[in-house]
């Protein structure tokens, strides 16, 4: 059997915390081969987003081409789209190729607040491309965008997910880390009426760059190696928590996540270390 081949369709990170870098690092380490197709190029580190450069169509495409006519993709996300042009096109692959396991994190805004997704292209990304995904992953304010429900609450949250359902999306993965509380809590639901959560301690940290794109690759990593959705949320949960537990205190903003932490974690783990982890994980830094 060959390694699962997992592709990203994502903007480029410098700052390698969040998109294209954040997505392949994940394939790595969840044990898939990463290929990518870029969107656009952000000049980006900790402090925020200085600039952006969005792929030329015929590039865009070029790419798109190159690995839909070589490789047997057992997964895709789709991050950062830019713009209208983008997604559609992003979408023409998708059916010309009959790309399996489409993950969207439908990325709209950088954390440090710099739009990623033009306002006229979220119809586009509801029109066109959610029908064809098996798992849509909002964060609370994209989920709001994409419904134009306030989420204040467990029922408005419910009521937004129901909503997006009714649009013909397959299932949504509505992501907590916005939301106030002791935990962060995912909540699950699909057409079938299948439903469940992932909970966490919510960590008081800053280093929280790329955390969507991170746990949505880590799900598409988990479905392309056969693994149901539940589990595969479920282990991309437990991923993202050891990525924000373990950060690595890079750049002097919001730093990004420890890709490598789950696996150290595990590693250490079966290996029946019983010591202090801390010192393994925090490279000497101070918190
Ligand atoms: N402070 C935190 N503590 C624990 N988990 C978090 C925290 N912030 C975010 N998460 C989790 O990280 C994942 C990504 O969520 P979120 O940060 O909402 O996405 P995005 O990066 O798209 O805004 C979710 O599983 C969420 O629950
Ligand atoms: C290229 C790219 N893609 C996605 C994000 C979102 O990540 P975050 O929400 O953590 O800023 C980003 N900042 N840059």
């Amino acid at each position: 059997m060959t390694v699962p081949q997992v592709l990203t369709i994502a903007g480029s990170d410098s700052g390698g915390g969040a998109g294209i870098q954040a997505d392949l690092k994940t394939f790595q380490e969840r044990g898939v081969f990463g290929l990518s197709v870029l969107t656009a190029v952000t000049a980006q580190n900790t402090l925020g987003v200085q600039r952006v450069g969005v792929v030329e169509p015929e590039l865009l495409s070029a790419q798109l081409d190159s690995i839909g006519s070589d490789f047997q993709l057992a997964a895709v996300k789709t991050g950062m789209l830019a713009d209208p042009f983008t997604i559609e096109r992003v979408v023409e692959a998708v059916m010309t190729y009959s790309w399996p396991n489409l993950v969207v994190d439908p990325v709209m805004v950088a954390k440090g607040g710099h739009s990623l997704l033009e306002q006229q292209a979220i119809d586009t990304l509801k029109q066109l491309l959610l029908p064809h995904s098996v798992l849509v992953t909002p964060n609370t304010p994209e989920m709001e965008l994409l419904t134009g429900i306030p989420i204040t609450d467990d029922s408005s949250a419910r009521r937004a997910m129901e909503s997006l359902l009714e649009t013909g999306v397959y299932a949504v993965l509505l992501k907590g880390g916005h939301r106030k509380g002791p935990t962060a809590t995912d909540l699950y639901l699909d057409q079938t009426g299948k439903e469940f959560r992932l909970s966490t301690p919510r960590l008081d940290t800053t280093q929280t760059h790329g955390t969507g794109c991170t746990f949505s690759a880590a799900i598409a990593a988990e479905l392309a190696k056969g693994n149901s959705m539940e589990r595969a949320c479920g282990t991309a949960k437990q991923f993202i928590q050891a990525a924000l537990a373990y950060p690595l205190h890079i750049g002097s903003g919001h730093g990004p996540t420890h890709h490598a932490a789950y696996r150290l974690f595990e590693e250490r783990k079966e290996a029946g270390v019983n010591e202090r982890t801390e010192s393994v994980f925090h490279y000497g830094h101070s918190r």
